[in-house]
């Protein structure tokens, strides 16, 4: 496609030629334009990835100077800092009650109902798949199911690690095109039929590999390197070299002032935000400030604040405001839910509004003053809004620019006018690649779940387009603070936030000990019990999160799924449909679980465990958000999940949640010394790493030695 064919309008809206076998006859997407009607060439994957970080989380990178004048090597001036205080010092585990199995007890608090009507109370709330646009397949659900043999042990440890298979390179191939290869990497094509023993028939088609940010066990295999991250238009992001033109145009959100500043309200506990403890290292670190009006910014930004309902600071909103507005370097740790988001877009709008912007939608080439990436086009979405309403009644233009739609309407976007660009990494960088946005007035970038994209190679990119960073997360660990130090000027300053690294508290969890053989059935009985309740489900994988909502709609429990194999439309559906409650149940890979916000959802079941406990963390985060209460249950099979025993033991612990006795025996039959769970050395680094480089062997929050030879359990394939 050439270069410039973005000009032409393709708004005809891509159909999808292939039905898979389990819809035919059964599903419309025309009538519901839902979920479950996927094609081969789908979208990025860049979201679906696995987790091997839970929280790590937003990241910014904001400079007082234009581009191109970092002294390269200043980075790598760090000094070793004094470290304040001592903070987030985890217990140990093993020293508190086992109530377990409160599923199989029944549980006081209400979670389990007793109803024994479950079937006619789904139907009288209609949770009937009848609803849903006819997504009833007669698809045998043990045929087509993935089988319960090899079960997702066989997946783990499939990971293929970065970018694989050379994609193509043509810039005019990318738009609307979607691409195998990978743009952070893949996964090896273990899903495919025997492999798992799962003889659903995907939709994507088996090995077709999409392009993108693979999640965990995702079927593409890929992988040399972790620093081998692909540009969109290099195979990444967009998918299949081989599969039809995207041109998906994602419809503009709502422009009506309530829509912009709809909110949903804090919960019971946010208040209880104010004694959570917060560490501040580094040198010079301005004091926090307590209140917005203590910020200081303008009045319009004051009454977009007071418009979505803010009224007082998040922890690290205090702590992380003042110090960005100071032009300082900054990475922060914050728990899940607790507002990183306008942590940094609050500042960096005060900035812009300070200093003037630049950019206008009468220039030819526009220069947007900050960047925003973050990995999943959902997330990046998400901030988007927020960015807009921020700004809104400002003269700051926000737009958002994300694979699996129209490269032309992304380009279409920004040629209006651009000071704020929301993009996913894939689409950032064709944009970069063509030309379209000049990057000399950048000075903020913000990386958004920064973990993931140190992890996925995405750093060296970004180095070259930003001067000063901030990064925000709810977990950092040791080598991605290593990773990220290099982003940052030597005196960047610390902040971590409670628990780093920890379960919000406001999330009740319970592990259920639960085979894969049984955890169907088990689903089924407790969202029967759920009832309405919006409840987030996830599995490893991409096919199972197919077949297991199939598998839920043929139990008449309203259900969506959302991953990287359904095309953009479909998400984007998908995620609407469950917004606004139609489908109260959605199956989701890990795409799904980092930076989400979504009002209501009270439930998040692992149905299958995730690799890591930093995406344990994530995933649970989706729930009790903001001060709100939720609860998380997950499906602890043996045969499996040993692994995460011993890291699981130490959150519940900390978060203060029962530990089943037996989670516990399995923690201290499978103990290893210094072994944290996670993908890397340790579970959290809830400490500041600069403390690490003067003593070498710390306990980090979650009680785990974070020394810097920590050993690795989990190679990098682990993570692409
Ligand atoms: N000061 C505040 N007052 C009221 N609501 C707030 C405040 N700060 C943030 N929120 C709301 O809290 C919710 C969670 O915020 P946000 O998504 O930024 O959390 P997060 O820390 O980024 O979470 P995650 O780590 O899961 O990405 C959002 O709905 C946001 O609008």
């Amino acid at each position: 496609m050439g270069d410039e064919d973005w000009e032409a309008e393709i708004i005809k809206p891509h159909v999808s030629s292939y039905v898979p076998v389990f819809e035919k006859d059964k599903y419309s997407s025309e009538a519901n334009g839902d979920t479950f009607n996927r094609t081969s060439a789908s979208s990025s994957e860049m979201d679906d990835g696995p987790s091997r970080r839970d929280h790590f989380m937003r990241s910014g990178f904001a400079s007082g100077r234009s581009l191109g004048n970092r002294d390269a090597g200043e980075s790598n001036k760090r000094e070793n800092t004094p470290t304040v205080g001592s903070f987030g010092v985890g217990k140990g585990f093993g020293n508190r009650g086992f109530s377990n199995n409160k599923f199989e007890e029944g549980d006081s608090s209400g979670f389990w109902k007793e109803s024994t009507n479950d079937c006619e109370d789904n139907q009288t709330r209609n949770r009937g798949f009848s609803k849903r646009g006819g997504y009833q397949d007669g698809n045998d659900s043990e045929a087509s199911g993935p089988s319960r043999r090899g079960g997702r042990g066989s997946f783990r440890g499939c990971r293929g690690g970065f970018g694989l298979g050379r994609p193509s390179n043509e810039y005019d191939q990318d738009e609307g095109t979607q691409r195998t290869g990978s743009l952070f990497g893949s996964r090896r094509p273990a899903l495919s039929g025997a492999g798992n023993g799962d003889t659903y028939q995907s939709r994507s088609g088996s090995g077709s590999g999409r392009g993108g940010y693979k999640g965990l066990n995702e079927e593409v295999i890929t992988g040399s390197g972790k620093n081998s991250w692909k540009s969109e238009a290099e195979g990444g992001e967009s998918g299949d070299i081989q599969g039809p033109k995207v041109t998906y145009i994602p419809p503009p959100p709502p422009e009506d002032e309530d829509s912009i500043f709809a909110h949903y309200q804090t919960g019971i506990n946010f208040d209880k935000y104010d004694t959570i403890l917060v560490e501040v290292s580094g040198h010079d670190a301005p004091p926090a400030i307590l209140t917005f009006e203590e910020a200081n910014l303008c009045q319009t930004l004051n009454n977009n604040i007071a418009k979505a309902g803010y009224t007082k600071l998040t922890p690290v909103q205090k702590y992380s405001i003042p110090i960005i507005l100071a032009g300082r370097d900054l990475m922060a740790c914050a728990q899940t839910g607790s507002g990183k988001t306008a942590a940094f877009l609050l500042p960096i709008l005060a900035h812009m509004m300070r200093d003037g912007i630049t950019a206008s939608r009468f220039k030819e080439l526009q220069e947007p003053e900050c960047i925003i990436v973050a990995p999943t086009r959902e997330l990046i979405n998400q901030i988007y809004l927020e960015a807009r309403k921020f700004s809104f009644g400002t003269c700051v233009r926000a737009v958002v620019i994300y694979g699996g739609t129209q490269l032309g309407h992304s380009i279409r976007q920004i040629v209006q006018g651009c000071n704020i660009l929301c993009a996913t990494p894939g689409r950032l960088m064709d944009i970069i690649g063509k030309e379209k946005i000049g990057l000399k007035q950048v000075k903020y970038l913000v990386l958004d779940e920064a973990d993931r994209m140190l992890d996925m190679g995405f750093g060296p990119e970004m180095k070259k387009l930003i001067y000063y960073s901030l990064l925000f997360s709810a977990n950092f660990p040791e080598e991605n603070q290593r990773l990220a130090g290099e982003f940052l000027k030597s005196n960047y300053l610390f902040v971590a936030v409670g628990q780093v690294g920890g379960a919000c508290r406001d999330v009740q969890q319970t592990i259920l000990q639960v085979g894969q053989y049984s955890k169907r059935e088990k689903l089924v009985e407790i969202l029967r019990n759920i009832g309405d309740e919006r409840t987030m489900v996830f599995v490893e994988t991409k096919k199972k999160a197919d077949f297991i909502a199939t598998f839920l709609c043929q139990e008449k429990i309203s259900t969506t799924s959302i991953h990287g194999d359904r095309e953009q439309r479909e998400r984007e559906q998908a995620l609407g449909d469950f917004r606004c409650g139609k489908c109260p149940v959605l199956v989701a890979t890990s795409v799904a679980a980092r930076g989400l916000d979504i009002e209501n959802v009270q439930h998040v079941i692992n149905f299958d465990l995730p690799c890591t406990i930093d995406e344990y963390v994530h995933r649970i985060g989706r729930t009790g958000r903001c001060g709100n209460t939720g609860r998380a249950i997950s499906f602890f099979d043996p045969e499996s999940d040993n692994h995460l025993a011993q890291p699981l033991v130490k959150v519940l612990s900390d978060a203060q949640q029962d530990v089943p006795a037996w989670l516990e025996e399995i923690a201290f039959s499978t103990y290893v010394p210094g072994f944290s769970g996670s993908s890397r050395g340790n579970v959290f680094a809830s400490v500041d790493t600069r403390k690490n480089y003067q003593a070498k062997s710390t306990l980090n929050a979650a009680g785990f030695s974070s020394s810097s030879q920590a050993p690795n359990p989990v190679d990098d394939e682990s993570w692409d």
